[in-house]
């Protein structure tokens, strides 16, 4: 896969909507991107904003082994949670005709975690008791979405967050992405529930699958509202 990444209107001749959105994507690990690789006027903010943002997720990773009772480096360092990360930048013009587009359609994340920053205007939504919500902007928070991979581990303990963005016919909207563990960049390895999470009484949900072959049937799939994790139920 290239290392960066640049897409527009994604999907516009197969999707049920248009795609309202151009995306610059970032892969930053696990094989290094070599700083000419970075447009020049963004290359010292990408490198400065990836190694931060990789402390971060590296810190949930650590938080979120311990809230399912492993070792706290259990999802960064056996599971290799950290290890893939990409970044996408993401721009929503205004749309003159919002009703007809979607800045991204009903979807998962298909890796890990994802953590989000979104600037002041809004349109991020994630599905609630079956109703679509509102995450609205707050100055300086992330949003850090769980995503099928993690579900698949952790054997449904957490489950990936439905999401999309719409758009408006106002003003731009800008968002940055940071996903940890990419199934086209990282080498193969096979996952499946996380075994000391498994029991008697806690059965594994999930097959073990490659992590490749899970992020390219999941992209083959589409982004039509459904993960590709019941496939794989036992
Ligand atoms: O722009 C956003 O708030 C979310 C984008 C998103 O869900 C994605 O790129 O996977
Ligand atoms: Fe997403």
């Amino acid at each position: 896969m290239s290392k960066v990444v640049y897409t527009s209107n994604y999907g516009l001749y197969t999707a049920p909507v248009a795609y309202w959105s151009d995306v610059i994507l970032f892969n930053m690990a696990p094989e290094p991107l070599e700083p000419e690789q970075i447009p020049a006027c963004i290359r010292e903010n990408v490198q400065d904003f990836s190694e931060e943002i990789s402390k971060v997720g590296g810190l949930m990773l650590e938080l979120l082994s311990e809230a399912l009772g492993l070792a706290v480096n259990h999802l960064k360092e056996e599971m290799g949670c950290a290890e893939g990360m990409g970044l996408a930048c993401n721009y929503y013009p205004h749309c003159p005709q919002p009703k007809l587009a979607l800045g991204i359609t009903h979807h998962t994340d298909i890796g890990f975690i994802t953590i989000l920053s979104q600037d002041h205007v809004g349109g991020l939504q994630v599905v609630h008791r079956g109703h679509w919500v509102n995450v609205p902007p707050v100055l300086e928070a992330l949003v850090v979405n769980i995503g099928d991979m993690l579900q698949l581990i952790s054997n449904d303990k957490f489950k990936s967050v439905e999401h999309r963005v719409i758009v408006n016919n106002l003003e731009p909207r800008v968002s940055t992405i940071c996903s940890f563990g990419n199934g086209f960049t990282l080498k193969s390895r096979m996952y499946g529930p996380i075994k000391e999470l498994l029991s008697e009484e806690n059965p594994p949900i999930y097959r073990e699958i490659f992590i490749e072959e899970f992020f390219f049937k999941s992209y083959k799939k589409g982004f039509d509202g459904n993960s590709y994790l019941p496939q794989l139920k036992l």
